[in-house]
């Protein structure tokens, strides 16, 4: 891949980089000649034609391409024209091989530790290579336990193995967490089984055109053809058909129709030829969180209704408990099978590791402790292959970055605060308003030196910096409310604590580095709007 920030341009102006095999001027240059009063730039022919200053086209005025840089270096030069910004970094021995293999979005071959639940997909999922339909399944486990990877492997399989037997059978993949609602849903499979159907139809038009084509020498061939015609008049009939067919499709518009309309277009789209069909749907409780169980339950009573095609559904959730809210009928429709995904312990989280780090670091780039001590901290956390391959990645840019050889034990712990600290930053970002100024309130308590900090106090500058940036102020009830949710997010600590006979109250402490916490909460725009509360703090605690 190309990156083309560091390319070079048609005007010959170099954007990056330190080696200048063009010979052309250096951003050092452009600097050097912006500090003269020297014009930087000429227009014209280098020195080496020769010629005098000419204009680009016979009468136009200059061109982009007779724009050039003056004193242009040339090898050597050009070396030592740099500054050796880039050069420094690519000194050290490289620790990656292949870091694309510790993204997200790299799908492993293989997939160690899974084999069973593999298997137990493939065995249901085999009913669809014979033509039947195979059970709906839904695939259950924490984030991290390789549900949607290893679901994925078995479609790719599935469909392979499909048209090598020529059994039409096909996988359609939906990310409810982005197509939240049954319109969408149903807009996205409607339209992908039109794009299918149209490249069905065109294979099918090539074909049958190809022998018009020959039927017009001698048609005898009709007889020998397989494609199920006995007359021109049946070609050029069928011909006609196909093209309609293909003019009738209309895509579905991402809003604007009637729901049932999308349907039908969705039902018509699957039911256009016989296919066996399965419908993934990733983190589908997300889809039924937000707009209930309709979509399953139209997707579900479909085969009763499709004449050529069948529908399997294939679910994958985190939330074990989201069937809870399903219409009975749905809820054992969907679960005919279910798969769990057990999370991963530490020796597993370590072979998982091994066989990736074979491909994405060079040799001996990783020291003995880094994968044990990655796979051990991925386990604390709930056996999560993500965070794993995640904490290994950033470990190794971190060495990369201290142009260290190996990556060591100590980047894997820095690695680890990193990505806390980088949830952290995540998590207070995208707080509500309300949630920001009751965190303010306790990082200003916090500052001042406020120990076992209990709700009043909180209450009181929470109120303060309302009024301050002109917010509605919640009640006192809320904001213990506000307090309790920041707490199960892991950013504050509050523990109910007896006052004997004064009752119960909460003591609430920051959970989370102070200095970086207030920075995310002093970048959104309405708090970056508070004047110096500080004063008024300290007023209160200094009497
Ligand atoms: N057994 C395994 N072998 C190799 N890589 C794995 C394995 N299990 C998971 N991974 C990797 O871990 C990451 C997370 O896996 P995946 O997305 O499948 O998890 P998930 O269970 O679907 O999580 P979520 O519910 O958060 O979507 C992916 O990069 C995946 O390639």
């Amino acid at each position: 891949m190309t990156d083309g920030g560091n390319e070079s341009d048609d005007s010959g102006v170099n954007t990056g980089g330190s080696d200048r095999p063009d010979g052309r001027a250096s951003v050092d240059d452009l600097a050097d000649e912006v500090d003269d009063d020297a014009p930087s730039i000429s227009v014209g022919p280098d020195e080496t034609t020769g010629d005098g200053p000419s204009l680009g086209g016979e009468d136009d005025g200059p061109s982009l391409d007779d724009v050039v840089l003056e004193e242009t270096p040339s090898g050597e030069d050009a070396d030592e024209a740099s500054r050796g910004l880039f050069d420094d970094l690519l000194s050290g021995a490289p620790i990656f091989e292949n870091k694309e293999v510790l993204r997200p979005s790299y799908t492993p071959h293989k997939l160690p530790h899974r084999e069973e639940q593999i298997n137990n997909m493939a065995t249901i999922l085999v009913t669809a290579l014979r033509g039947d339909t195979p059970s709906n399944i839904l695939i259950y486990g924490k984030t991290g336990t390789g549900k949607t990877a290893s679901a994925k492997f078995v479609s790719e399989e599935l469909e392979t193995t499909s048209q090598k037997y020529e059994v039409p059978c096909e996988v359609e993949y939906i990310n409810c967490e982005v197509t939240d609602t049954q319109y969408r849903v149903l807009a996205q499979l409607a339209n992908k089984f039109i794009e299918k159907n149209r490249g069905v139809i065109d294979d099918r038009l090539d074909e049958l055109e190809d022998l018009r084509e020959r039927a017009r020498e001698d048609d005898t061939v009709l007889g020998e053809s397989d494609l199920d015609v006995e007359t021109v008049a049946d070609l050029d009939a069928k011909i006609e058909q196909l093209r309609d067919d293909r003019d009738e499709f209309e895509e579905v518009p991402m809003t604007g129709w009637p729901t049932d309309r999308v349907y039908n277009t969705f039902f018509d789209a699957v039911d256009y030829h016989e296919r066996v069909v399965v419908i993934m749907l990733d983190e589908i409780d997300k889809l039924v969180e937000k707009s209930g169980d309709d979509t399953l339950y139209n997707l579900s009573r479909m085969n009763s209704e499709l004449e050529k095609s069948r529908v399997s559904i294939m679910g994958i959730s985190n939330d074990l408990k989201f069937t809870d809210f399903l219409d009975p009928r749905v809820k054992s429709s969907l679960g005919e099978e279910e798969i769990v995904f057990p999370p991963y312990d530490a020796n597993q989280l370590r072979d998982i590791l091994q066989h990736r780090s074979e491909v994405a670091f060079e040799n001996d780039a990783l020291s003995d402790d880094v994968i044990p001590l990655c796979a051990a901290f991925a386990a604390q956390e709930h056996g999560d292959a993500r965070r794993a391959l995640d904490l290994l990645r950033t470990a190794g840019e971190l060495a990369e970055r201290g142009q260290t050889e190996r990556v060591e034990e100590d980047h894997v712990r820095r690695a680890q605060e990193k990505i806390e600290l980088d949830r952290v930053v995540e998590v207070v970002r995208t707080l509500p308003t309300q949630s920001k100024l009751v965190l303010f309130s306790i990082i200003l308590l916090e500052k001042n030196g406020v120990h076992n900090i209990n709700t009043g106090e909180v209450y009181n500058i929470y109120k303060r910096l309302c009024e301050e940036i002109d917010a509605d102020t919640l009640t006192q009830r809320r904001v213990t409310d506000l307090i309790s949710e920041l707490d199960m997010l892991g950013i504050v600590n509050a523990v109910v604590v007896s006052k004997g006979r004064y009752g119960r109250t909460k003591e609430i402490s920051l959970s989370v580095p102070i200095e970086e916490t207030e920075a995310v909460l002093l970048s959104d725009s309405r708090l970056g709007d508070i004047e110096d509360i500080q004063p008024f703090v300290q007023a209160r605690f200094d009497n």
